[in-house]
């Protein structure tokens, strides 16, 4: 572990220092460095290699239109057959509804097919929720079952899966109501790798910088396990259940950073104002797992699909150096090496024929009473959570442009007005 976290730190300096350069000179070297012609630092060609593609457009609408359009042409390049189908990270929340559609739309029209397509949602149908809070022992916590309407199952299926022609089969969501949660995680990168990889890794971001539910603080060694969610997370997903603190779930299922780093491309959408400060944080910024976005800038084909308001806290020469990038003719499905295939370390652990319970993990004691869907701490689930972090509230790393997309009440403010607090005196 001590000697993962030197190498993100290094990383993480090494990044911060390059990234600038990079963006001034990268469209200059990067045919030199694909031909490894300058006698630059290793680290250094690394660096210009992963260089972040990014598109931007001026609305949400156009910004979804752009993604959907890129899938399909994955797709169809790919030519997926049902031996070597094409295997699709998912997301849910806002962002990706528009998407969804348009790949739908597109699907009625009979340009895409999505039969030899198969799909791994990021995260899982929320495991736990609170059901009286004011008395929050364990034994308070239940499932959320996958018919519930915020379920990300409900989810996938009202917006995607019951429109297109994707075998049931070839759905894999993560099943918060397993019994043993870990085995079920440990199943789910087992699945993953079996297909060889994910081809194309959809995402969308938090305010606070996290993909998937890789809340800040999460190792960015983590793969598929069960996660804490952080307080902003929990006050941006109120909206979907009546504004209800209360009733959103405490935790989740999520895919980890290794696992997302690991699919041979990433295609993040993050769309309104409310995301600026994450985008900020990920684009311009070193790596760094309290903005767990930030990793992309170490994977080979990570690509940001930005509206103009996300945009609003980069440096207007950033946004100049990637709009000019188009401008000069370029596509994001040009730039950047071609893709390409990578062996997943990932090696799955024997499985458990039948779930362990807490019987059997500790046969000569009483078993401690704990509540049914709270049995995750195993063994593995300590190793996998070791080095995490999981704040409360980042509130007080957000500035108001993206505590404003949160927090109803200060939706009235106006933005600039509140500018000052990032101002410091010259
Ligand atoms: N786990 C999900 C993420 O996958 C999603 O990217 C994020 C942003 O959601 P939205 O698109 O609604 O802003 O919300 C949740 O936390």
């Amino acid at each position: 572990m001590r000697r993962g976290r030197s190498f993100w730190h290094c990383s993480t300096i090494v990044t911060h220092r390059y990234l600038r350069l990079n963006i001034f000179t990268s469209s200059l070297l990067r045919s030199h460095t694909h031909t490894h012609s300058l006698s630059l630092s290793r680290v250094f060609v690394f660096q210009l290699k992963t260089l972040t593609r990014v598109i931007i457009r001026e609305d949400p609408r156009s910004a979804s239109v752009y993604i959907a359009d890129y899938i399909i042409s994955r797709i169809q390049a790919f030519k997926p057959t049902p031996e070597q189908p094409f295997v699709l990270g998912l997301p849910t929340g806002s962002s990706p509804e528009f998407i969804y559609k348009i790949l739908v739309q597109r699907h009625r029209a009979g340009e895409i097919s999505f039969k030899n397509v198969v799909t791994f949602n990021m995260v899982s149908p929320p495991t736990l929720t609170a059901t009286t809070p004011t008395k929050p022992t364990q034994d308070e916590y239940v499932g959320l079952p996958r018919d519930h309407p915020e379920s990300y199952h409900s989810f996938m299926y009202k917006h995607f899966f019951s429109h297109v022609d994707i075998p049931p089969q070839n759905i894999n969501i993560l099943n918060g109501e397993a019994t043993d949660l870990t085995a079920e995680c440990a199943a789910f990168e087992a699945r993953i790798a079996r297909y060889g990889g994910i081809e194309l890794f959809l995402g969308g971001v938090g305010p606070d910088g996290h993909i998937a539910f890789n809340e800040p603080g999460s190792s960015l060694n983590s793969r598929t396990r069960v996660k804490t969610l952080a307080y902003d997370t929990i006050l941006a997903n109120s909206r979907f259940f009546g504004n209800d603190v209360d009733k959103v779930p405490r935790m989740a299922m999520t895919v980890g950073i290794k696992t997302i780093m690991e699919s041979r491309e990433v295609v993040i959408v993050a769309t309104g104002a409310h995301k600026a400060i994450a985008v900020q944080k990920g684009l311009e910024e070193g790596v760094n797992h309290m903005w767990t976005l930030s990793a992309l800038q170490l994977h080979q084909h990570p690509l940001v699909v930005c509206d103009r308001d996300a945009t609003l806290e980069l440096k207007v020469k950033t946004v100049r150096y990637f709009e000019s990038i188009e401008q000069a003719g370029t596509d994001a499905r040009t730039q950047g090496p071609a893709l390409v295939y990578r062996p997943r370390t990932y090696v799955p652990g024997p499985m458990p024929k039948t779930p362990r319970t807490a019987q059997q993990e500790t046969p000569d004691r009483t078993p401690e009473k704990v509540p049914k869907d709270l049995r995750i701490n195993t063994e593995l689930h300590h190793a996998m959570e070791d080095d995490e972090l999981t704040p409360d509230s980042m509130s007080s790393r957000l500035v108001d442009s993206a505590i404003g997309g949160l927090d109803g009440t200060l939706k009235s403010d106006l933005i600039f007005d509140r500018m000052g607090t990032r101002m410091t005196a010259l």
